[in-house]
């Protein structure tokens, strides 16, 4: 029987975890561009923010989106698991301009190989247990903010006030309380404050070895 870190072969999960702009999207898109697209899928955590269709925009401002509470991780391991089934899931697609949930799905097969990325994975215990790799990309903290501030101007549409003022009320005290700590849990910890190409050749080959 083949076995994979004393798990029983099926799919091979891997969970990618780290403090907001280390670099996990670009990552994931680096790993997965070689790699045969009908093998490997790739969920994100962002897809599963809480629907907050039920709030005004105001209101949704005000929201910790760094907490774990944020998040509908029932969703997402329930999602996880009819994946590991063999069955195709409704992936919820989240909207960062309208801070909610948009009422489309996409239509989501499983795959020999998912990637599960975003700032809590690791930090959820029986998400966590789901994962056969986990792996935690660092990047230091102020890159991170340069990081941010510059794609959520570009791609968020959130402006410079409103990027700094939520890294401090919200983002910094939930990476200290939730995500640094989660990187002991890590397998792999990915330096990212230059672009890794190693790193993301080993875990392709890793993923290859899989796919066969
Ligand atoms: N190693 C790197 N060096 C410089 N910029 C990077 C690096 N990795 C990612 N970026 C850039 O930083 C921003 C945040 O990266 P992203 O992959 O979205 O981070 P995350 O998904 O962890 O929030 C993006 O604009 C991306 O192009
Ligand atoms: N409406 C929202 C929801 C989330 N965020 C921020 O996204 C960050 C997580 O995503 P990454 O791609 O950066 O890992 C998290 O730090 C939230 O603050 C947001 O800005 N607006």
């Amino acid at each position: 029987m083949l076995t994979f870190g004393g798990k029983l072969l099926g799919m091979l999960i891997l969970g990618i975890a780290g403090g907001t702009g280390c670099g996990k999207t670009t990552v994931v898109n680096q790993i997965v561009e070689e790699l045969p697209d009908n093998e490997v899928g790739v969920i994100s955590q962002d897809s599963y923010y809480n629907d907050l269709a039920h709030l005004t925009k105001e209101e949704r401002g005000q929201v910790n989106f760094d907490h774990p509470n944020s998040i509908d991780f029932d969703l997402l391991i329930k999602h996880l698991q009819l994946l590991k089934q063999g069955k195709s899931i409704e992936k919820p697609i989240y909207s960062f301009v309208e801070e909610t949930r948009l009422d489309e799905t996409i239509l989501t097969p499983p795959r020999k190989v998912m990637i599960v990325e975003g700032i809590l994975v690791l930090s959820n215990p029986k998400l966590r247990e789901m994962f056969d790799i986990k792996i935690y990309v660092h990047a230091d903290s102020d890159e991170r903010l340069i990081r941010r501030l510059q794609r959520d101007i570009r791609e968020r549409g959130h402006d410079l006030e409103k990027v700094l003022s939520r890294y401090q009320t919200a983002v910094k005290p939930m990476h200290q309380q939730f995500i640094e700590p989660s990187k002991e849990f890590a397998d792999i910890i990915i330096p990212n404050n230059h672009y890794n190409t190693v790193a993301v050749d080993m875990v392709r080959t890793i993923i290859n070895e899989r796919l066969g």
